[in-house]
């Protein structure tokens, strides 16, 4: 790979393709802080979708302080995938969880965007070495896995695939700090990356309860609000369970409870994600959002993560960089 032509610093033009939830809380990030964005998605109805996103997150964008010149006008979209990534500095691909279309449209951002420039896939799961295989450059083709909403949710985690460059991984993690988001850089790839190896583990179990009628949706979302997502949001889980060993910390805590996680580890294979089950789960929700609408559920959700990150004293810092 040639070395990218534009410093992490320096970037001042990004480019987001597939613009629904996680590439549409892309834009709406980069535009906030003060980035000029172009945005390519081939459905019909996705300028307006898009637009009404970006439209919804500003008042918490807003709250949160904007980068100095940033603006929604700074936002282009694009006719086709070739004009989207003609000047890009930094390509962040959104597109659907499908590894042969992640495969191909990573072949043709490869084939569209200036040599040197970094490419970042925001999926939740596939390893680049599995989706690089088609493009002529793979080595500028990175994963940069986002959390929903792109635009609050600090961290990203960067990963290159077998065939990526070192330099590209380097590149990347400084310019996601810079936009101001906060980076865990792997150095292997790992099955579900990090945090969501750990949800899923968690969501298993939602699911397990679920189908077996041992809990509902609220039950167990209101076991966590209401119980360890309260340590979660400052101090993670490994800490947390230290503190659960009293004064004799992790070595007495696993000492008096390790061997009876034996049991939970073991037991349950995965859920049959069957019709009923996922009838269940949608029912169960509806049930627990008592009458708010999804764009409801948004706007809770983006003001109590504002109201988190408040009273943690991690609010991003107004400017471009929000990290520097
Ligand atoms: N939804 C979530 O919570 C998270 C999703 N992700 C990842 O982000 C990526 C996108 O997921 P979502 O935004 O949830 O999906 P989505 O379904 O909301 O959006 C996907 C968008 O891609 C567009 N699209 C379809 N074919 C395309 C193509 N060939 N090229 C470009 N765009 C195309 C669709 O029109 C749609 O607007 C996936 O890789 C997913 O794993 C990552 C973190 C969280
Ligand atoms: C549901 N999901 C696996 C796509 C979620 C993520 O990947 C991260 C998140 O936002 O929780």
């Amino acid at each position: 790979m040639t070395i990218p032509p534009t410093e992490p610093t320096d970037v001042t033009k990004v480019t987001c393709i597939g613009a629904g939830v996680i590439g549409g809380g892309w834009v709406a990030h980069f535009l906030a802080r003060g980035y000029d964005v172009t945005a390519w998605d081939p459905a019909p109805d996705a300028p307006e979708k898009l637009r009404r996103l970006v439209d919804a997150a500003w008042p918490a964008l807003t709250q949160l302080g904007l980068a100095e010149g940033a603006s929604r006008d700074r936002l282009t979209i694009a006719g086709t995938l070739e004009e989207a990534c003609a000047e890009a500095q930094f390509v962040q691909e959104s597109a659907p969880e499908k590894l042969d279309l992640k495969r191909d449209l990573l072949a043709q951002l490869d084939a569209a965007t200036p040599s040197g420039v970094v490419i970042a896939s925001s999926t939740s799961g596939y390893p680049m070495t599995d989706m690089q295989t088609e493009a002529a450059d793979p080595s500028r083709l990175l994963v940069g896995h986002p959390f929903n909403p792109p635009y609050l949710i600090p961290l990203v985690e960067v990963v290159g695939g077998e065939r990526t460059a070192g330099e590209a991984v380097a590149w990347a993690s400084r310019f996601y700090e810079v936009a101001g988001k906060s980076v865990i850089t792997m150095d292997r790839e790992v099955p579900g990356f990090i945090a969501n190896r750990l949800q899923e583990a968690l969501w298993r179990e939602a699911l397990h309860m679920v189908a077996n009628g041992e809990a509902t949706v609220k039950e167990i979302d209101d076991s966590i609000t209401e119980g360890p997502g309260l340590r979660w949001a400052f101090m993670g889980p490994c800490l947390t369970f230290a503190l659960a060993g009293g004064e004799g910390g992790m070595g007495h805590m696993l000492d008096h409870f390790g061997p009876s996680l034996k049991s939970p580890w073991t037991r349950l294979e995965a859920p049959e994600l069957d019709g009923a089950l996922r009838d269940a789960m949608v029912d169960g929700c509806d049930e627990a959002a008592e009458g708010r609408t999804i764009a409801d559920l948004v706007a809770e959700r983006d003001q109590g993560v504002i109201d988190v990150l408040r009273a943690t004293g991690r609010l991003p810092k107004a400017g471009k960089g929000g990290a520097e």
